[in-house]
């Protein structure tokens, strides 16, 4: 008997480009390699524009990788439009940061959910499911004959939940969503992702530009600069000493009780253009720590369980880097 593969999400060397009228080639994502597995919340973070909408949307195949793989349970992601979907990416699901971008407003809710709904549930048990989907994101019965106008925000986005629910996903891409709710609905959609994760034992990866709420959920961190990853850990441990001098400059940003935020000097301005990105290091113009070899791209050094991009940290290039510290 075969044994199915575990429903893990696994980037290998992805690179994605777009061609951009004004801006020529932008090399969004530049070589990235991560793993989701089930029973594991990764956060995803990094400034706006570093590439992280870009890799959501190549994991559940709404964008092709220009190199690279993404493999779901074993098989490569087809990208949407390429090929009718096979089975195993319906175990792939996306919670978007507009709920919109998942449910449909002239539509009755019911409906929508209905849709998700594998087919080999059927007759009465097709309704059913909809009102326990409709349970689990704590909404009552009544909303299935209701339109997403007639929601909140926050009603809102734990409808699009119960819809990505449906099709009974082991995997959840969620991209920033809970970046447009107010705090209060940023705290309950939040515990009810996390808890759904939790209680279902699915895996989760969660995209998102605040490394604080990302400290609280993920059990592992990947930190992204300018289309690659430059530091992952589990999370706890990439808090207590962050290797990669981006990584601490973003811990240094997170607002702390009692203190003043303060951006350090190295994070003002942007991110640069993925389209103009610096040669090597592409941290290397921000970083203050920057020395000879930065010119070159530096390898990913795996430390046993966590992985940092950085010349810091490479045995050979380490000791000249001590003198410069
Ligand atoms: N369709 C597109 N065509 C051209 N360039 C694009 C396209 N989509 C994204 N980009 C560019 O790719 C880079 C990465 O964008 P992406 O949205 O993935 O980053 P992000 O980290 O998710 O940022 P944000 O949090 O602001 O959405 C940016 O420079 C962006 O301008």
């Amino acid at each position: 008997m075969n044994t199915p593969a575990p429903a893990r999400l696994s980037f290998t060397d992805v690179e994605v480009e777009y061609r951009s009228r004004g801006r020529g080639r932008v090399r969004a994502v530049a070589g990235v390699s991560l793993e989701v597995s089930p029973g594991q919340i990764v956060g995803l973070v990094g400034e706006s524009g570093c590439g992280k909408s870009t890799l959501a949307r190549v994991a559940v195949g709404l964008s092709a990788p220009s190199a690279g793989t993404v493999e779901y349970a074993g098989r490569p992601v087809t990208p949407l439009g390429w090929r009718p979907r096979s089975g195993a990416e319906v175990g792939l699901q996306m919670v978007f940061q507009n709920p919109y971008a998942s449910l449909n407003p002239r539509r009755t809710i019911g409906s929508q959910l209905l849709d998700g709904v594998p087919a080999a549930v059927t007759g009465s048990a097709r309704r059913a499911r909809v009102h326990e989907l409709l349970e689990r994101v704590a909404m009552p019965s009544s909303a299935a004959q209701r339109y997403p106008h007639q929601f909140s925000g926050g009603q809102r986005q734990r409808l699009a939940i119960a819809r990505a629910l449906a099709p009974e996903p082991r995997m959840i891409i969620a991209d920033e969503p809970v970046t447009a709710l107010d705090a209060s609905s940023q705290a309950q959609v939040v515990n009810l992702l996390v808890g759904l994760v939790r209680d279902l034992d699915m895996g989760m990866l969660f995209i998102s530009h605040d490394l604080a709420l990302v400290h609280e959920i993920a059990d592992v961190t990947a930190v992204m600069y300018l289309g690659r990853i430059v530091e992952s850990a589990p999370t706890r441990e990439l808090w207590r000493e962050p290797r990669h001098p981006y990584t601490r400059a973003l811990i240094d940003a997170v607002p702390q009780i009692g203190l003043t935020p303060r951006l350090p000097a190295i994070l003002a301005g942007e991110v640069p253009d993925p389209a103009n990105a610096p040669t090597g290091c592409r941290f290397r113009p921000r970083c203050p720590h920057a020395f000879a070899p930065c010119g070159e791209q530096p390898p990913t050094v795996d430390l046993g369980g966590r992985s940092v991009a950085c010349w810091l940290t490479d045995s050979a290039t380490a000791p000249t880097a001590a003198r410069s510290l």
